[in-house]
């Protein structure tokens, strides 16, 4: 019998619904039918966190906590299984007390500590994929760090050239060709390579990591319908049309540049199997739209597993247990059947 995989569970913002997301999502699984649990025999989800803030936490709840606490590799051989009622933790040391809902920059670097910990374990392959809770970009730069996402974050961390961030539902998924970007610079970082890259990524991804032999991928244009013609901005003739052009050469089904407000109708998306949408605000809001709390949010490109939530630190609702946790257990579970890409 092999090892177990272990999954590394980021509680992001300590402010944040993070470690109430973890405590509560353990109580959840404890609560399944006996059948269910057994999908995860095979997996040990390790939480990083600060021990003081997570107990203080599962006390606001109500939560009872039966940490198990590791603080080196090597206590990783024997993580006992989730059906033991023992929540794995690993704690980080913290720069500040936590009161829910108020941001202190001074805990940026916990915040930070636990991606590097969690992207270390990946790379020495001591984990099998990080899962992350939500984490506060605005309070990491507030400390002095440039920090747009986890998505940039990785992408540095582990050196590669390009990655992709893609929402998916049940139902519907929407990659992005730019990320956390302000709108007056989306246009200009819309480049033919980077379209190649991001298409390449994601076309490979949907037939390594989704076992799509031949992905249909529709593509959003740029500007209002798609451009009218180069009347509404050429960036469709010039960039976005080519690219996809020497994709539809090779046989593979891109469809594009479509007008982004008519693509995600039913009966244009019917068949396909991801949208690419252009920017942040152009794809997410519509999947949000279709599948708010039900989504993971997946790191394409990266030579390690990479799930999240699809929702930010929602700081009202820390230690209040108003918190849902649909989409953790999505990102989970996403990350509990995820290979790595091979390029
Ligand atoms: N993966 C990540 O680390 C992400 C981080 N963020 C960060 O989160 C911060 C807050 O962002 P917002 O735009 O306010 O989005 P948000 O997702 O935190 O909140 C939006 C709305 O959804 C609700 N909500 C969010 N998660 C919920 C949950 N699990 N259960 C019930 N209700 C939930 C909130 O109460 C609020 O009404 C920002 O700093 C942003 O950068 C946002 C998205 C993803
Ligand atoms: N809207 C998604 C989002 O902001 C998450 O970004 P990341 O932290 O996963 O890069």
């Amino acid at each position: 019998m092999s090892q177990p995989a272990i999954l590394a569970l980021t509680t992001g913002e300590p402010a944040g619904i993070g470690p109430d997301l973890a405590l509560q999502w353990m109580q959840e699984y404890q609560q399944l039918e006996s059948t269910e649990q057994t999908q995860w025999d095979h997996t040990r989800v390790l939480v990083l966190a600060n021990a003081d803030v997570l107990q203080a936490r599962a006390r606001q709840l109500g939560i009872g906590l039966k940490p198990y606490w590791v603080n080196t590799w090597q206590a990783l051989e024997n993580l006992p299984p989730l059906s033991s009622g023992y929540l794995p933790v690993w704690s980080l040391p913290i720069q500040a007390p936590v009161m829910p809902g108020e941001l202190n920059p001074a805990n940026a670097t916990y915040v930070l500590d636990m991606l590097t910990l969690a992207a270390q374990g990946c790379m020495e392959k001591r984990f099998a994929g990080m899962v992350t809770a939500p984490v506060h970009k605005g309070v990491i730069n507030d400390a002095g760090v440039d920090f747009s996402g986890h998505t940039e974050f990785l992408q540095m961390y582990t050196g590669s050239r390009q990655v992709v961030m893609m929402l998916a539902t049940a139902r519907l998924r929407v990659a992005l060709v730019t990320t956390h970007l302000p709108l007056r610079a989306v246009a200009d970082a819309i480049t033919q390579e980077k379209l190649q890259q991001v298409l390449e990524i994601l076309y490979t991804s949907l037939q390594q990591q989704w076992g799509i032999a031949q992905p249909k991928i529709l593509v959003c244009g740029l500007n209002p319908h798609a451009g009218e013609g180069g009347h509404l901005g050429d960036e469709e003739i010039q960039i976005i049309e080519p690219v996809l052009q020497t994709y539809r050469d090779q046989g593979k089904n891109i469809v594009g540049p479509l007008p982004a407000d008519t693509l995600f109708t039913e009966k244009v998306l019917h068949g396909a199997d991801a949208v690419l949408a252009m920017y942040h605000d152009q794809g997410l809001p519509v999947l949000k739209h279709q599948g708010f709390g039900q989504a993971a949010n997946i790191t394409l490109g990266l030579p390690i597993v990479r799930t999240s939530v699809d929702h930010g630190t929602a700081l009202e609702l820390a230690g209040r247990g108003q918190a849902h946790t649909g989409s953790l257990w999505t990102a989970l579970q996403a990350a509990r059947v995820m290979r790595p890409l091979i390029f």
